[in-house]
């Protein structure tokens, strides 16, 4: 997996649990870097495109064997790449809401059928593009749970939060796997002590940690 680091842009991830705001924080970096004067590129998974669609409708219609959407979720990710490095190339900043690390999360998790080993994940990912920087939005399950509910306008099954958990779960895992992979992990409290926390507070943080990365690498290649 090959990354992008100094004057040929740079590719940043948001990851977490299933309403930890990786959409809205992945959304406010695009629009606070740009103020700043950075261009930046926006970039989701599943993708807009039509294995990222096939892909959404699996999702919609309950539980599917993991092995056989891990493989969706790279070719989805696999048409990306061009996409991706395109901007890269102009020097921009690419920002993705998800990446393989959500697929070594999620498909792991053995709470859904056909779970596949965190291992195998990483290798059907082998020509991912690797992240320069991976923001973890580190949400309480509760929290996340609540927010759901919210979004859908009704309370959430109880099996939900059960996987919400399980999802956190495995997260600690992979976090601990892929720091020696990606160059720089941070985790960003999206909640504190069971509570919510003003999305302002959140995307302040993240600002703060991708501008101190970005100057870092800009000084270090000029
Ligand atoms: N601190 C916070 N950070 C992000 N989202 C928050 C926060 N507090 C409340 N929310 C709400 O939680 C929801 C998060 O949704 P979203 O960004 O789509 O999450 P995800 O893409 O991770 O599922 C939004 O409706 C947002 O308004
Ligand atoms: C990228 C990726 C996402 N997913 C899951 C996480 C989410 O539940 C779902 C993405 O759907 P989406 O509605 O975009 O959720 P979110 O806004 O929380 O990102 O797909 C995987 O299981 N594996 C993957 O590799």
């Amino acid at each position: 997996m090959c990354g992008h680091v100094g004057n040929r842009g740079a590719y940043i991830v948001l990851e977490g649990i299933d309403g930890a705001g990786t959409t809205t924080h992945s959304r406010l970096l695009a629009k606070n870097l740009e103020r700043l004067g950075y261009c930046t590129c926006l970039f989701e998974e599943p993708s807009k495109g039509d294995v990222g669609i096939v892909i959404r409708k699996i999702l919609s219609q309950g539980p599917f064997d993991q092995r056989l959407l891990s493989l969706l979720f790279a070719a989805d990710r696999l048409m990306l790449r061009n996409s991706i490095e395109e901007c890269l190339d102009r020097g921009c900043i690419a920002i993705s809401d998800r990446s393989w690390v959500s697929s070594l999360a999620y498909q792991s998790y053995d709470g859904f059928p056909g779970s596949a080993s965190p291992e195998w994940v990483y290798v059907v990912n082998r020509y991912a593009m690797r992240p320069d920087i991976l923001i973890f939005l580190d949400v309480d399950p509760v929290i996340a749970y609540c927010r759901l509910g919210k979004r859908r306008g009704s309370r959430e099954l109880p099996e939900r939060l059960q996987a919400l958990r399980g999802l956190a779960r495995r997260y600690e895992y992979v976090l601990e796997l892929v720091k020696g992979i990606i160059p720089l992990v941070v985790r960003v409290k999206g909640s504190i002590n069971g509570r919510e926390r003003p999305v302002e507070s959140v995307s302040r943080d993240i600002l703060t940690v991708v501008l101190a990365a970005l100057r870092y690498w800009e000084y270090n290649e000029t």
